[in-house]
């Protein structure tokens, strides 16, 4: 199952219009799928890691159109998570005198990268964590991007990196994010941790926002599908991607949807399976003259037809993409732990 985050993570954080992939998990039925208190830890303390579950479990397979589904409320989730994290930077500080630190790359002026990395750094700042920015002309080199990345790799009031992504055509991500010191990248994208994160029986230092976001959804919604544990379970896990012939009827089988293909309404509400467990992680942003930004975002999913099918569901906004900020202020926070040797 790790593998196929990865490939959708990497897939998500591209932009092409094209469909690109849509993952299923398909439970055996003669194992509970829901359980309680959840498995997944994310190293912080119970009030606000998934040992707590917010909501009663969903019915799987049970929905009727007379019920609509349940609204997974990811911003209010990662309010709490946040909550949690900003009491814990306050307790090292009482400490030990120290307040962990995140420094990003922003290269070019994509409006919503330039959103996301403003809603990072207000984040951090309510929580107590140090910001700290380059922020880089399009046209910038790889070399200037990587002296900002040495630049932060060597500060140790520093605890994470990021690198916002998409970046611009002309620098090789791959070479970039391979800079990035292993011990501080907090968005989990060095090779080291992916394939750390892929491999059985490995940890990697820091799990990608995203997918760990997804997780702690299902997790914190009643939704048991920790990933050895799932295995373990016999959950299995189907990738249907650009070229799948049959994305409907695979679709249509899973118990719980993850939609990452940057496709508005993709996903329609026949494609799913009664009491499905949908998590929405497409963001594509679409003109929007009347809105703040000019854009707003649209999920994969047809989300007024799957309501009416689901047992739970994430909204666009307000789901996935909270959580993925919250995750990034946890591993955060960890990085820095582990920095001071702070439990
Ligand atoms: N280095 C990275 N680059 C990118 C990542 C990433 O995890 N690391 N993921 C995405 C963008 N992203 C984080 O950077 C991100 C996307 C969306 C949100 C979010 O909170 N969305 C809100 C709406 C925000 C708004 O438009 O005001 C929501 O869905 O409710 C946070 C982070 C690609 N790049």
């Amino acid at each position: 199952m790790a593998t196929v985050w990865h490939q959708w993570l990497r897939k998500s954080i591209q932009s092409s219009s094209t469909l690109r992939a849509v993952h299923t998990l398909k439970v055996d039925p003669s194992q509970p799928m829901l359980k309680s208190p959840p498995l997944i830890s994310l190293d912080l303390p119970d009030v606000w890691t998934s040992n707590v579950m917010d909501f009663d479990p969903p019915s799987i397979g049970e929905c009727s159109n007379e019920r609509r589904a349940r609204v997974i409320d990811g911003k209010l989730m990662a309010e709490k998570i946040r909550a949690g994290i900003a009491g814990e930077v306050i307790r090292m500080k009482e400490s030990i005198g120290k307040v962990p630190g995140l420094a990003v790359i922003l290269v070019g002026h994509r409006r919503d990268s330039q959103t996301y990395v403003r809603n990072k750094r207000k984040a951090c700042e309510e929580a107590g964590i140090k910001f700290a920015m380059a922020i880089l002309p399009d046209s910038c080199t790889k070399d200037e991007v990587c002296e900002a990345l040495s630049s932060f790799n060597g500060n140790p009031s520093v605890h994470g990196i990021l690198v916002q992504l998409p970046l611009p055509d002309h620098l090789d991500e791959e070479k970039i994010l391979n800079l990035v010191s292993l011990e501080k990248d907090v968005d989990g994208f060095h090779p080291l941790n992916m394939g750390n994160l892929a491999m059985r029986g490995r940890e990697p230092l820091f799990i990608p926002c995203t997918p760990k976001g997804c997780i702690e959804l299902l997790v914190r919604s009643g939704v048991d599908i920790m990933s050895k544990k799932a295995v373990r379970h016999h959950a299995t896990v189907s990738t249907v991607h650009a070229l799948t012939s049959n994305p409907e009827q695979i679709t249509r089988e899973a118990d719980i949807v993850v939609t990452a293909a940057g496709v508005p309404n993709l996903v329609r509400g026949t494609w799913l399976k009664p009491g499905a467990v949908v998590i929405d992680v497409g963001t594509c942003p679409v003109e929007d003259p009347s809105s703040e930004h000019g854009y707003r975002l649209m999920g994969d999913v047809c989300y007024e037809e799957a309501v009416m099918v689901a047992s739970a569901i994430t909204p666009v906004p307000g789901g996935v993409g909270p959580m993925t900020i919250a995750m990034l202020l946890v591993n955060t926070l960890n990085s820095a732990k582990r920095a001071f040797n702070f439990h």
